[in-house]
């Protein structure tokens, strides 16, 4: 299996099976709503598309931010602690990031589409396994010019390492991912916005057995949970 890893710059060329990291927060987030019983989650591009989508999907609950913020009008920000108590059994939600969800609607040309965060880490080398695909790329969905997105970089480096049978110190990935420079927004327990509870479920690896597969349907990218 040749493994190669991408960003949002160059997802969108990948044909074969491609797995789109977002950790903090984007697939942590979808990650705790599925194991809180939501049954899909429609991921869009841009706020316009979540409202939009929210009138031919009626009861749907919507997610997301802009640039960390969460959106006006929306149930919930891009944040798993605002879902972690929420009991969402058989709700369908709708969900736009910044980051996350723009990976994978550019990932649309790849015959496999995962979302993964560390949550579901080994569920999804589970997955790539079972497929073994001839080329696997790990889109780093949050790496930007600045030195951005290493937590992305670290889950990536995890699952690659998985694979190729390699020593992993957990510790060492964790590290990285709380001193990224979007983990340490999440510094105090007390802020609305970036909590610290967030950086906190976002680094619990393993704790979900399931991969979130995307599937395209009528041009809609819908996220399930698969075990
Ligand atoms: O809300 C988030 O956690 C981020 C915002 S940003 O990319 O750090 O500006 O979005 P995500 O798509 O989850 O990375």
């Amino acid at each position: 299996m040749k493994i190669q890893r991408a960003n949002l710059e160059t997802c969108g060329t990948e044909t074969d099976f491609v797995v789109v990291i977002d950790v903090l927060r984007a697939f942590t987030t979808a990650a705790v709503a599925f194991a809180n019983g939501a049954s899909e989650i429609i991921l869009v591009s841009t706020v316009d598309e979540l409202f939009n989508l929210s009138k031919t999907y009626p009861g749907s609950l919507l997610i997301g931010e802009v640039n960390g913020i969460p959106i006006e009008g929306v149930d919930y920000g891009n944040s798993p602690s605002a879902l972690i108590n929420v009991d969402l059994s058989g709700r369908r939600l709708i969900q736009r990031t910044t980051a996350g969800t723009q990976g994978v609607l550019r990932s649309s040309n790849a015959r496999y589409l995962l979302a993964a965060s560390l949550c579901c880490l080994d569920a999804t080398v589970y997955y790539i396994n079972q497929v073994q695909p001839s080329s696997l790329t790990l889109v780093e969905s949050g790496v930007f010019e600045g030195g951005w997105g290493d937590e992305d970089r670290a889950c990536a480096d995890m699952i690659e390492a998985h694979l190729l049978k390699k020593e992993v110190r957990c510790g060492e990935i964790l590290d990285r991912v709380a001193k990224s420079k979007s983990g340490e927004k999440y510094f105090d327990w007390e802020d609305r916005i970036f909590p610290r509870e967030d950086l906190v479920i976002a680094s619990t690896i393993d704790c979900y057995d399931f991969v979130m597969k995307v599937t395209i349907e009528s041009g809609i990218h819908f996220l399930r949970p698969v075990k």
